[in-house]
């Protein structure tokens, strides 16, 4: 199969990509791949560091504002994303691909849409329970629609959708490695809690963790506190300035690039609602404490939250509502109790999609099919 691939922006779009990407080689190793991003997106740093074919074009996302300079971005927006449209085609037309795939984020608009104007099958996958602005643009140009929320379904033309799950968490759930929190100077079988604030960290949820380290480092469990790439500096910087030191119980990390050797070996998780994140976090089955990001659209995350809350598999803490005593009064009960964990882990794993990577798989490998004489 030659599978085009586009998404981008944030990890929460790239991860799913990677993962269809993965399982395709698995059972079609001669198969061929080629990732479109943008340069300034995670993914320009991510997928080249795979060993795969990564090509990119240049694209922005719109503005919301109605002010004067929200217009002249929006103007450029377009501008680019025709120019975008035409940078696609001719990446179509060098690679052949039998099916093109979009995970969102804006890239995935240009790059779908020329590929259904170019009557190659295209598939979109939409991770999140509310659908995202580039994916109900490009519902009415691609094949099919692979959803990994049942909320999502009523928001797409009927016909198209199938619901498959997110393909990251059967990366997850699949994953055997004999990983050691010794890499991360911390030690095993000791309750392990991890913070991170989805992929590019959270401001308030650093702020907040900061002032629970002296707290953490009191207790019987460890943590592990990942910043986020952009903002690791600030946060050490906050540290030295509170005087904190950081005993042998914390651990802070700006990013981890194993995720699916670290998170089966975590107790509990404190993270935004992420719609990747909450795959994985199901499709393992552990504890959460979500904290939504207040700032995406529609208040997806929110959403996204509130179904793991409705199975008992999560609590929520909303942005307004979190300061440091809240984090650690939750953390702690968490902690403290092994048969909630247990209960909590159970609910979350009956949400989980551990096949997920398959049964994507199997939509596009129909897919490229149908495109054969
Ligand atoms: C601010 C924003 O727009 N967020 C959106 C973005 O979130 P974001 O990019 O944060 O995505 P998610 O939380 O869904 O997923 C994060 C992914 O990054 C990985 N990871 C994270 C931290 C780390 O140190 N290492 C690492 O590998 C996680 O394991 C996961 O695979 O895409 C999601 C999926 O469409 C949406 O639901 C989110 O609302």
């Amino acid at each position: 199969m030659r599978l085009m691939v586009s998404g981008g922006g944030t990890g929460g779009h790239i991860y799913p990509a990677l993962a269809l990407i993965d399982d395709l080689k698995q059972h079609d190793p001669k198969a061929a791949i080629c990732y479109v991003g943008t340069q300034r997106g995670l993914e320009s740093k991510i997928v080249p560091a795979r060993g795969l074919q990564f090509e990119t074009i240049k694209l922005q996302g719109f503005s919301r504002s109605l002010n004067w300079a929200g217009l002249k971005t929006n103007v450029k927006t377009v501008q680019l994303f025709l120019a975008g449209v035409r940078d696609a085609r001719r990446l179509i037309k060098d690679f052949q691909p039998d099916v093109v795939v979009g995970t969102g984020g804006y890239v995935s608009s240009a790059v779908l849409y020329a590929a259904s104007r170019m009557h190659i099958p295209t598939l979109i996958h939409e991770q999140n329970s509310v659908v995202g602005v580039t994916n109900k643009f490009l519902s009415r140009f691609v094949d099919q629609i692979a959803i990994a929320f049942e909320d999502a379904r009523s928001q797409f033309p009927e016909q198209k959708v199938i619901f498959t799950g997110n393909p990251r968490a059967q990366q997850v759930a699949e994953v055997k490695s004999h990983f050691s929190w010794s890499e991360y100077g911390l030690v095993d079988n000791k309750p392990t809690l991890l913070i991170f604030g989805g992929s590019q960290g959270a401001l308030k949820i650093n702020a907040v963790s900061v002032a629970a380290i002296p707290t953490f480092n009191q207790r019987d469990y460890q943590v592990v506190f990942v910043t986020g790439q952009k903002r690791y500096e600030d946060v050490k910087q906050q540290i030295a300035q509170d005087h904190i030191v950081p005993g042998e119980n914390v651990v802070i990390r700006p990013y981890i690039s194993n995720m699916p050797e670290v998170l089966p070996q975590v107790s509990a998780i404190v993270g935004r609602a992420g719609a990747t994140s909450l795959a994985e976090i199901t499709a393992l089955g552990r504890p959460s404490i979500l904290i939504p990001s207040p700032y995406v659209t529609n208040d997806h995350q929110t959403k996204n939250a509130q179904s793991l809350v409705n199975q008992g598999a999560a609590e929520m803490i909303s942005e307004a509502q979190l300061t440091a005593p809240r984090l650690i009064a939750v953390v702690d009960q968490l902690m403290n109790d092994p048969k909630r964990q247990a209960q909590m882990a159970m609910a979350a794993k009956k949400m989980g999609v551990p096949d997920a990577a398959d049964q994507l798989l199997a939509v596009v490998t129909d897919l490229a099919r149908s495109r054969q004489p």
